[in-house]
Order: C-alpha cells, then structure tokens, then sequence
C-alpha cells in the first residue's frame, strides 16, 4: 500500500483544499484539485508500468529512451470518480477507459451499492487501475471490480483513492487480496453513516451539487 501523504509534497496542499470547508465550496476547484491529485498519482503508478527501450529520432540525432510499453485500462466509479479520472487521463493520455454508475443506496453501516450502468473496453490480461476518490467501506469499489469481470480477467489491478478509512482498506485487502492499494491519505475511521472521518465530506456533492 501506497500512501501519498506520507510524504511531504505539494500533493499535502491539494488534499487541504479538497478537505478544507471553505475552500471545498469552490466546486470548481474542489474538481480540479481532484484532477491534480490523479495527475500525481499517475506519475507515481507510471513507476511500475512495464518499460522497455525506444529510438527517438530528434532534429539533431537519434538516442534511445525508456517509455512504457502499455498504459493501464481506466475504471472509474460516477460521480466522483469523474474529475480523479480525468486527472489520470491527463498522464496516462493513451489508456483506454470504463465507467461504473455504482451508489451508496443507505449511509449506514449496512450500506447498500447499487450497480447500475457499466461500460468497458476488454480487461483480459490487461493492467486495470480503478479510480475512485473515496473508500470508505470499500463495498463500491469491490463490487465494481466484480461486476467487471464479465469484461475479462486483468492480469494486475490498481485502486487510487484520494482518502480512505481503515475500514475500507480492510475490505479490499479481505475481498482483492491482488489488488495494489495507493492512497492520498489513510484517515482514522467511518463513522455511523458510513462517512470517512477525517474525510472531507460527500464528494459527489462537492464536486456536483447536493442529490435529491
Ligand atoms: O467505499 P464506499 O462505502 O462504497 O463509498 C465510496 C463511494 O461513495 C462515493 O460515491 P456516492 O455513493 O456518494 O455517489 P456519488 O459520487 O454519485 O455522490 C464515492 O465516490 C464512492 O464511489
Ligand atoms: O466520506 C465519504 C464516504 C463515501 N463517500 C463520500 O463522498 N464521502
């Protein structure tokens, strides 16, 4: 398991703005920074794509770089999931992708998710990385990864979440024992709604405007 904020970097500062009440108001930065925190996440899965030498022609000669070979499939979970996702599109600028409608029906222990609509392109032996800002019990993204296996069977699969609980990463560990976690922040707990403590509040709203 991978965590961001272990780490000083500006990664910190976006994660402040997104938990932070009043700047969080700011929808349209509360997306962006989403975006910005899927960028850097990029850039750290990027290290365990598979590379392999390439002849770059330059105007001036011809030299030899380290690219990857083959960028991961993009799943990602609406709302939400929506502008993390673009920010790994950003880096990831060849992957191809999936959307999941999957929702959080009763905000209480015994949640349920609903998954509704679910698109992809094949999985079959193809590095998966589902995107998703929030874990918090972990029941969406588990039951988004099941669901997609009627699309082929991935031969290595990544989470990336902003912010995740204890609870939740426990989950995916007991449910994808396979699974490569990277997380923003690791937070202290849920609490009886099912909402990430610290956290940062519903993110779908935030990034949305508030369900009815
Ligand atoms: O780990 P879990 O307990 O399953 O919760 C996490 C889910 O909650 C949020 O979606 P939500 O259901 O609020 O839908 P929205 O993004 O459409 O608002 C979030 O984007 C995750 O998909
Ligand atoms: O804290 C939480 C938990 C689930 N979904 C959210 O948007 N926030």
């Amino acid at each position: 398991m991978h965590i961001l904020t272990q780490e000083n970097s500006i990664a910190s500062y976006f994660l402040a703005q997104l938990r932070d009440v009043t700047v969080q108001k700011d929808s349209m930065r509360f997306r962006r920074n989403l975006e910005r925190l899927g960028e850097i996440m990029a850039y750290e899965i990027s290290k365990t794509l598979p590379f392999s030498p390439k002849k770059v022609q330059t105007p001036l000669a011809e030299t030899t770089v380290n690219l990857p070979i083959e960028f991961p499939v993009l799943a990602t979970v609406l709302r939400a999931g929506l502008p993390f996702h673009h920010g790994f599109l950003n880096y990831f600028d060849a992957s191809e992708s999936a959307f999941v409608a999957a929702y959080r029906i009763e905000k209480t222990h015994d949640l349920q998710i609903q998954v509704d609509y679910m698109t992809s392109v094949s999985l079959e032996n193809k590095i998966l990385l589902l995107v998703d800002p929030m874990l918090a019990t972990g029941k969406s993204l588990a039951l988004t990864y099941q669901a997609m296996l009627r699309f082929g069977v991935p031969r290595e699969t990544h989470i990336a979440a902003a912010v995740a609980s204890p609870e939740g990463v426990a989950h995916i560990q007991q449910e994808l024992p396979n699974v490569k976690l990277w997380l923003g922040a690791l937070d202290e707990k849920l609490n009886e709604f099912s909402y990430i403590i610290p956290g940062l509040g519903d993110a779908g709203n935030l990034a949305y405007g508030a369900k009815l």
